[in-house]
């Protein structure tokens, strides 16, 4: 069976994001996983998404894909690491580059890739593609909740 998704093994406690927390009744309810030494984070925005003009995806959306699952790589690649189960980490940075238009109604795919582990932190790099094109790269500085170290 395959490992459920890195969010879904949040603790309860931190698992109301409304980008990424199974608990929030309305929230996106992003799903993260390993694929190989990525991760992989599938995601079709909806219209109401829009940004400044038809058929294109608002910034601000973009922004909190990159986010949330970089967030979630972060926390995996952490526990696998430390051989623990996954903790819960917040955003200390998140710095994003719009390369090019991104589509709504299309299949999204965010792809994390771990630069560093230091201590409660990770840092992450991330690209979102949308049918081939990469649309948008950004990186992340995670860190680890003291309480949950
Ligand atoms: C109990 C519940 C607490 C809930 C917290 C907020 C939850 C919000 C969830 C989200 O929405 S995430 C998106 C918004 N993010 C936030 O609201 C986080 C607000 N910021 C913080 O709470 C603290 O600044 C943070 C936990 C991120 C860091 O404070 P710490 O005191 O734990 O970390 P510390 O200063 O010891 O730094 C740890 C490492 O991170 C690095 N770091 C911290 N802030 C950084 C920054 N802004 N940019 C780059 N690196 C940063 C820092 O240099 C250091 O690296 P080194 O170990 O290499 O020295």
């Amino acid at each position: 069976m395959s490992e459920p998704a890195f969010q879904d093994q949040y603790p309860d406690d931190y698992a109301h994001c409304y980008g990424c927390g199974r608990l929030h009744a309305e929230g996106h309810h992003l799903k993260s996983y390993w694929d190989g030494e990525e991760t992989v984070c599938r995601y079709t925005p909806d219209p109401k998404y829009t940004g400044g003009f038809p058929g294109f995806l608002y910034g601000g959306m973009i922004a909190s894909l990159i986010d949330c699952h970089g967030a979630g790589t972060a926390a995996a690649a952490k526990a696998r690491q430390d051989g623990k189960p996954i903790s819960r980490f917040v955003t200390a940075s998140l710095k994003v580059d719009y390369l090019a238009p991104t589509p709504i109604n299309t299949e999204l795919e965010i792809r994390g890739k771990v630069v560093e582990i230091k201590g409660r932190k990770v840092i992450v790099d991330l690209v979102v593609f949308a049918a081939g094109t990469t649309c948008a790269t950004g990186t992340v500085v995670m860190v680890q909740l003291k309480e949950q170290n």
